[in-house]
């Protein structure tokens, strides 16, 4: 499962990831978007709340999945999803204010359009991402491939097999 902030590279460098390890991959907002239309337009009609509970629901999908998962940006702020994500795989992929300018201002990104309000997302979620994770890349300022290769060389390591195949193991009845 790769989290992260928004722009850090979860969709771009997990689809590259994901390729490298010749498995799917699977990105929350894609299926939230193939059922329910464009990111910002159901913050906008819906609220960010009803997104929310769409995100989960996909999540709950995803989880099951023997895939590369890119989670949006904030799907780590539901309690369920934390818990959930104990017993998985978790690696934080990280960038810095930095590099992130130039990821940002594409209209997609309702929460962030600019790089202060990018920080002040950041800084409120930083703890929690770093709770969350088994281990951590930063993708600042280095190219996507060779980002995508160290994920894939963490997704095959001892440490993240042990936590796969306990996964595997446990009835999911969620
Ligand atoms: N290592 C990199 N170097 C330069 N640009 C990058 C790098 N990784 C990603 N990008 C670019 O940054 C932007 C954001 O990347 P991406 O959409 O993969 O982020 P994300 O983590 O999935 O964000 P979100 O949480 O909003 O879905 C894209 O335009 C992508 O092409
Ligand atoms: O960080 C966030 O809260 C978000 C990140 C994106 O991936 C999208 O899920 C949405 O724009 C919200
Ligand atoms: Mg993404």
């Amino acid at each position: 499962m790769l989290i992260g902030p928004p722009a850090a590279g979860k969709t771009r460098i997990g689809k590259r990831a994901a390729r490298i390890l010749g498995v799917p991959f699977v990105d929350t907002d894609k299926l939230i978007e193939a059922e329910h239309g464009a990111i910002p337009d159901i913050f906008s009609s819906r609220g960010e709340p009803h997104f929310r509970s769409l995100e989960r629901a996909q999540v709950v999908k995803a989880l099951s999945a023997d895939a590369v998962v890119a989670f949006g940006g904030g799907a780590v702020l539901d309690a369920d999803t934390q818990r959930d994500l104990e017993s998985v795989p978790v690696l934080l992929l990280t960038v810095r204010p930095e590099a992130v300018e130039s990821r940002l201002g594409n209209g997609k990104r309702p929460l962030v359009p600019d790089v202060e309000s990018w920080i002040r997302v950041y800084e409120r979620r930083r703890e929690l991402y770093q709770r969350l994770a088994d281990h951590v890349i930063d993708s600042s300022f280095r190219p996507t491939d060779e980002v995508a290769a160290d994920i894939a060389d963490w997704a095959r390591s001892p440490e993240a097999a042990h936590k796969a195949s306990a996964h595997s193991t446990k009835e999911y009845t969620r």
